[in-house]
Formats: structure tokens, C-alpha cells, sequence
């Protein structure tokens, strides 16, 4: 099996099909609705709230809702009040189940629910799927996280609409070095390995640092993309601004840190502090522009015109040219 991750693969160019790269449409169509973008701010307590949901939702942009110190049933309330968007997450415990319970009790339902747990290869996410589907059919069903072939395979026979790829390949993830576990380091090569055998959307979920990586990805299976770091460090972000030598920063941390657990029990996250890079929209348009220029570099048009490109890896034994099978 090749091992390669975001920085030592290059996609290679084909002819150019248009003359402007305006032509080049970057949407993607997940769960049955378009976006303006394949990636999606992660589900973290410094990356999101409610505010920015609503604008993301209001702007034709997916967003997952973080379960942190939140009431979620009220966050649906509020937002089907403005006749937006609801995409939530869920754990596994009895809380969990009750939240989902009141959502179908009170109709409010929810259009996603990202099931998302640290080791998501597990009975109890089985459990919440089964759960779900009794109590709410409509809802699109994301499970994870998983980091193996095996692992896609049974969230997609316990009823997953998609499934979420990565174990530790977060900037603020120390699962790697707290459990000898991970898919950290080889994160694009474990999704390439996992969308084999997807029959499924994949959200490709850590270790994204340049907006390349996103193009990278959708070459390798991800319908879509998470992203914590790039988007944490926004004048908007929930997370704390601390200065540091007269320099802004934004603080981000991982929601099996200390910081977001309350407690040091489990930690298999850390703290980091983020230099603060303006709005959120202006990057989401960034990103937006680099995609379409991906999209002229694979001579295509269409976000899935960069699954047939042919890439290279550098270094390493795996190198050399790969063309596309
Ligand atoms: N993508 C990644 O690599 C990782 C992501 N995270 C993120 O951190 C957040 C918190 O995750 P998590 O602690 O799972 O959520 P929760 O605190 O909601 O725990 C979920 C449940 O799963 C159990 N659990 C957690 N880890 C394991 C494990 N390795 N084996 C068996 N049972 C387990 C917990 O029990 P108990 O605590 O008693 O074991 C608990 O009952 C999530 O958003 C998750 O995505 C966390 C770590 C890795
Ligand atoms: N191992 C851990 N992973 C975590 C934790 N909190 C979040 N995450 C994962 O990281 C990604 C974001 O990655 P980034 O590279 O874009 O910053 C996020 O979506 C989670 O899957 C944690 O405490 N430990």
C-alpha cells in the first residue's frame, strides 16, 4: 500500500478547457442539497457557534454544529425559526438519544446529524444510527470517525448516509502520541484507501493546511472536507483573542482537550493559539477562487473533473508518477 499525506503529493496539470477560471463551478452536491464549497468548518467549540451556523446556513454554506455546552434542541428551535438549515451533532450517551427524542417530539427534526465520536468504529455509534432512523428517517446520517476500509464498510451496512475519515490527523490532535493509533501523517493515503471500498460519501476530517489540500482530497475520494485550524483564526471565531507581543491570535482547541472537557481525563487534545487572518468570508471566497483554479489545472470545469487527474509523489519509496486508474 503507498503512505502519502497532503504535502509530499502534487496533482498534475491537463489541458485547460476554459478561459477564465469564473467557468469553473466549485458547489457540490451533499445529502441531497448544493453548496458553494466542499468543506466545512469542523464541529469544535473555538471553530463555530451559533451565529456563524446562521451565517454559513444563510449563505449556501454546510456547516455541522458543534455538542458542546449547548442546547441543541434550542439551536434547532432557532433555526428553523428562520426557516434555515439544521445540521447538528450527536454523541452516544442517554443525552444524546433524549436530544434526538425532543427533535422528533416537538417536530422540529433535523435535515443532518453528525454523529461524532473519537473511536466511531464502535457498537454504540451503531446504536445512535438505529436510534435516529427510528426517530427521525429524514435526517442525512454522518458517523465517525473511522480511519480503516473496514471501519467505512459497517457504518454504511448500520445505515450511515456518509461517513467521516481521520483519526488524529488534527493540528490539535495528540491521539497519535497519547495511543500509538492514527491515520495522522498518512491522512490522504488512508482516504484513497477508505474510498475504495466507500459506496458512500466520504468527509475526508484533519490535516488540512493549505486550500490545495482540498483539491488533493476530492482527487482521492472526499466529497466533501473538515477543517478545524484554517478556519479557527478568524476575527469572528468563538475562540478566545489572546495578544502575544502586540500580535493577535485566536486560541483553538481540540474538543478532547482539557480546555473543552473541563476536566484531564482522556485528553487526547491540545491548545494552540492561531494567528488571527480577518473575516470568514473572505477566506471561504479564497478558498472558492483556489478551487476554481484547481479545477482549470485538471482541464475541467465541475468539481469531479478532479478525480481524473494523474499526480506524482514526492520523495520518499512510494515515488514517482501515478496515472490515473
Ligand atoms: N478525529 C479524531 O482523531 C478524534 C476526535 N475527537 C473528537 O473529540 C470529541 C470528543 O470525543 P469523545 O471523547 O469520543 O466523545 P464523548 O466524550 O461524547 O464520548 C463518546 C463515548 O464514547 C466513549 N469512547 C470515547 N473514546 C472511546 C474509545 N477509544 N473506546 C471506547 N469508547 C470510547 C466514551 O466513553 P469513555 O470516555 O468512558 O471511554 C463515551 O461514552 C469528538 O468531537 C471527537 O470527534 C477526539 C479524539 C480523536
Ligand atoms: N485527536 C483529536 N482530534 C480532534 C480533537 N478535536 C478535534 N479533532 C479533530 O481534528 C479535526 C480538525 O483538524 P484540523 O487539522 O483541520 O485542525 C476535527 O474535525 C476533529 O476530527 C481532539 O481533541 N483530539
Amino acid at each position: 500500500m503507498e503512505i502519502f499525506d497532503y504535502d509530499n503529493i502534487l496533482l498534475l496539470p491537463r489541458k485547460c478547457r476554459v478561459d477564465s477560471r469564473s467557468e469553473c463551478d466549485p458547489s457540490v452536491d451533499f445529502g441531497g442539497r448544493r453548496f458553494k464549497l466542499p468543506a466545512v468548518p469542523a464541529n469544535m467549540k473555538t471553530v463555530l457557534d451559533e451565529s456563524i451556523a446562521e451565517w454559513l446556513a444563510s449563505n449556501g454554506y454546510f456547516y455541522v454544529m458543534h455538542r458542546f455546552d449547548l442546547d441543541t434542541v434550542e439551536f434547532a428551535r432557532r433555526m428553523r425559526r428562520q426557516n434555515l438549515l439544521v445540521s447538528i451533532s450527536a454523541g452516544v450517551k442517554e443525552a444524546d438519544r433524549q436530544a434526538i427524542d425532543q427533535l422528533a417530539a416537538e417536530g422540529l427534526g433535523a435535515d443532518y446529524i453528525t454523529i461524532d465520536i473519537a473511536h466511531g468504529h464502535a457498537d454504540s455509534v451503531r446504536r445512535m444510527i438505529e436510534h435516529i432512523k427510528q426517530k427521525l428517517p429524514q435526517a442525512f446520517v454522518i458517523a465517525g470517525n473511522v480511519g480503516t476500509p473496514e471501519g467505512v464498510i459497517d457504518l454504511e451496512n448500520w445505515g450511515a448516509d456518509a461517513t467521516k475519515v481521520g483519526i488524529g490527523p488534527g493540528k490539535v490532535c495528540i491521539t497519535r502520541l497519547k495511543t500509538g493509533f492514527g491515520t495522522g501523517g498518512w491522512q490522504l493515503s488512508a482516504l484513497k484507501w477508505c474510498a475504495r471500498v466507500a459506496t458512500k460519501p466520504i468527509i475526508a476530517d484533519g490535516g488540512i493546511r493549505h486550500h490545495g489540500d482540498i483539491a488533493k482530497s476530492v482527487r482521492f475520494g472526499a466529497a466533501m472536507v473538515m477543517i478545524g485550524s484554517l478556519f479557527a483564526g478568524h476575527e469572528e471565531s468563538p475562540g478566545q483573542t489572546v495578544e502575544v507581543d502586540g500580535k493577535l491570535y485566536k486560541e483553538y482547541f481540540g474538543s478532547a482537550s482539557d480546555f473543552n472537557k473541563g476536566e484531564y481525563k482522556h485528553v487526547e487534545g491540545k491548545r494552540i493559539l492561531e494567528p488571527i487572518k480577518g473575516r470568514l468570508a473572505d477566506t471561504l471566497r479564497e478558498m472558492q477562487e483556489d478551487l476554481q483554479s484547481s479545477i482549470s489545472y485538471a482541464g475541467g470545469r465541475v468539481l469531479a473533473d478532479l478525480k481524473k487527474v494523474n499526480y506524482v509523489v514526492l520523495g520518499g519509496e512510494n515515488a514517482g508518477e501515478h496515472l490515473f486508474m
